[in-house]
């Protein structure tokens, strides 16, 4: 996807220095672009527990390199393992994660110790071309969901899609996921408009997804958490579209705090609620998300403070709550199935179900 007329992915590795990858700092968006050189296994960690590079495809696909800058050192089992499960570690919710590490490990334990670090970049170069052929064919799926609201309105408004947290470009290789259909809809000249939950405490749906959507030319407009209720009440919302950390296997959906929230609100107002996913988000081996799906509590700060800039563009951080007060910081919720209108996949949509996973993903489901 383009920022300012270039073309960029999300994470790359240049041909000058392709030992490296480069990444943008995602906690400088929107007010700086800047690029970060990362070269060994420590920088990688940072930046994933840090979120200068954050969304679960992205963090799985840049840790695959970390894995490779860690061998790079010591390539045997022993150090394989251990760099596996300190990346692993980062963050915990995330299943896209883990599935790239052991992915990447299954593949290098198969090979010679002296083969691993060129395997392992070819390895790592193909999952971040997957990602991206992936999330193009999540987006033509969903885009026929676009369509359809387009019609049912008899081609005539707006459709109007609302999304929480950031599952764009920059949170996967290219494309995103829950935007990826909004782009080839106002690509294919149907008229889009997003209502992007801010999403506090970070913020990502005003900093990234309206960075994102707006260099795109899609319009859009920016609310509080806690408005979306009140649109679909309204009417003002045709569908919702979000991203996910994890689903579990029957069809529970962790994604950013209050995700939930916005799901209850859409089934109480009969407003289709999609959750965009490639199949590396599905956790075979859970069942009951609420129960089962661990969730990142990160620090009260995130709370407690919002960093933004002020009227000379000069980036700041303000405290929100008295002094003395203390916050709590759940990264995701779990929403459950019955919930969730259907799922979106690279394979096509299903249901929010086993059957319906099962119906997509027969050998993969059978292969746990
Ligand atoms: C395609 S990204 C899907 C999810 O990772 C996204 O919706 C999300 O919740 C990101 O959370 P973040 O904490 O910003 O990494």
């Amino acid at each position: 996807m383009k920022i300012n007329g270039t073309a960029y992915r999300s994470l790359w590795r240049p041909t000058d220095d392709n030992r490296s990858i480069r990444i943008f700092d995602q906690t400088r968006f929107p007010w700086e672009v800047e690029i970060l050189a990362l070269r060994d296994e420590n920088a990688v960690a940072h930046a994933i527990r840090s979120m200068q590079v954050r969304g679960a495809p992205l963090i799985g696909a840049v840790a695959a390199y970390g894995l490779i800058f860690a061998i790079q050192k010591d390539a045997s089992d022993d150090a394989l393992k251990a760099a596996a499960d300190m990346l692993v570690e980062t963050r915990p919710t995330a299943i896209n994660l883990r599935w790239a590490i052991e992915r990447m490990v299954k593949h290098l334990l198969t090979l010679p110790v002296e083969e691993r670090v060129a395997a392992g970049y070819a390895e790592a170069d193909a999952l971040c071309d997957e990602d991206v052929a992936v999330n193009e064919a999540i987006g033509r799926h969903g885009l026929e969901l676009i369509r359809q609201a387009w019609k049912a309105k008899g081609e005539q408004g707006t459709v109007n899609v609302l999304t929480h947290c950031n599952a764009g470009w920059i949170a996967t290789v290219d494309w995103g996921t829950a935007l990826a259909p909004i782009y080839m809809a106002h690509d294919e000249g149907i008229p889009v408009h997003v209502w992007v939950d801010e999403t506090r405490p970070r913020n990502q749906g005003s900093l990234l997804t309206a960075f994102e959507l707006g260099s795109h030319g899609v319009a859009h407009t920016v609310i509080a958490d806690n408005a979306g209720g009140h649109y679909m009440q309204a009417g003002k919302v045709d569908l919702v579209i979000v991203g996910t950390d994890r689903v579990t296997a029957q069809g529970d959906v962790a994604n950013k705090i209050g995700t939930y929230l916005k799901a209850l609100a859409a089934h109480d107002n009969n407003v289709p609620f999609w959750v965009a996913l490639p199949s590396s988000t599905i956790d075979w081996r859970v069942r009951d998300g609420v129960k089962e799906i661990p969730i990142e509590e990160r620090s009260a700060e995130e709370v407690l403070y919002v960093t933004g800039i002020d009227d000379t563009n000069t980036p700041s951080r303000v405290r929100v709550a008295p002094p003395a007060s203390t916050g709590a910081n759940p990264a995701f919720d779990v929403t459950p199935a019955r919930l969730v209108t259907g799922l979106i996949t690279e394979r096509g949509c299903c249901d929010a179900s086993e059957e319906g996973l099962r119906s997509l993903f027969p050998l993969d489901s059978t292969t746990v």
